[in-house]
């Protein structure tokens, strides 16, 4: 590879659009499909997706663990995945949440972030609730191989602010430390940072305390946008002059226009659009 992650994103969502298509198999979707819940099913269900969707969104995004569910064979479906979309033209952020002692974060670093490794990735998402230093190994792999990083900030679940808004012992709030630390990250990398945040679509600001800054040099990912509530107004409620770093990331909403792959792409294309006139 040849440029940053954050580069390579930048000239992706200025190409491609600024949608991120979540590929997630359910059980519920493969039945809506006509499709078995097995292996083959799942196979046939994220292949179509791919073909469908990877030649023009910017990213996509398999959540792993609708592939594991299925044990090696369904981890076998995620690896074509991940190379079939690459193929494709599309930067593949794997949603694994990862995030451990440091030791064992560097084994899950090297797992998705090595291009050696049989599930490499262009980027993975992280969980930073084992410390922001317990981190490191994924950053340092991601500078070594070109690869990004999402850490989870500000999640679309309702149950996100009870810890993500909780204020340490220091008197700073949890997600504004994660939002600091990415910023440190990303400090002086032009045209964009590879040090991403997980900011849901779904997210309002706090009444009884300060807004969270949300311009901190890298990428956002907005899931939360579609099936749970999430539009493109919120978009622009949420992230004003930076939604230009923002992928929105919608799974289901795309996916049960399925398995017609031309409904698929034409969504694709259309919420690119709406996302693009917000400037
Ligand atoms: O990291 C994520 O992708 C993620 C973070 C978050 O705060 N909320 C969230 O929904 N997600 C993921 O985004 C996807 C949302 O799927 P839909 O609700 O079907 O669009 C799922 O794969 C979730 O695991």
């Amino acid at each position: 590879m040849t440029s940053t992650f954050g580069s390579r994103l930048h000239a992706a969502m200025a190409e491609r659009g600024r949608l991120c298509v979540g590929i997630d198999p359910h059980a519920s979707l493969l039945h809506e499909w006509g499709l078995d819940d097995d292996v083959a099913g799942l196979e046939r269900f994220a292949l179509s997706v791919v073909e469908a969707v990877a030649p023009v969104a910017s990213v996509v995004k398999p959540q792993s663990a609708f592939y594991e569910r299925f044990g090696s064979r369904g981890v076998a479906v995620l690896e074509r995945v991940v190379a079939e979309s690459r193929a494709a033209g599309a930067l593949v952020l794997l949603d694994v949440k990862r995030g451990d002692i440091g030791s064992t974060s560097q084994a899950y670093a090297d797992a998705y972030l090595d291009p050696a490794s049989p599930l490499a990735c262009d980027a993975v998402t992280v969980s930073p609730y084992l410390g922001l230093g317990s981190l490191d190994p994924f950053v340092e792999t991601a500078r070594r191989h070109d690869g990004g990083v999402f850490v989870l900030a500000l999640t679309s679940n309702k149950e996100g602010p009870e810890v993500q808004h909780a204020v340490g012992a220091d008197g700073v709030r949890v997600a504004d430390r994660v939002l600091d630390h990415l910023r440190a990250l990303n400090a002086g990398a032009e045209p964009l940072g590879s040090f991403g945040a997980v900011v849901g679509a779904t997210i309002t600001q706090p009444e009884d305390g300060p807004a969270f800054d949300l311009a901190f040099g890298g990428p956002v990912l907005a899931p939360g946008f579609g099936a749970q509530g999430g539009t493109v107004a919120d978009v622009r409620r949420i992230f004003g002059a930076s939604a230009a770093h923002v992928l929105a990331s919608s799974s289901r909403d795309v996916l049960r226009l399925g398995p017609d792959r031309v409904a698929m792409r034409d969504a694709v294309r259309a919420t690119n659009d709406e996302l693009a006139a917000l400037g």
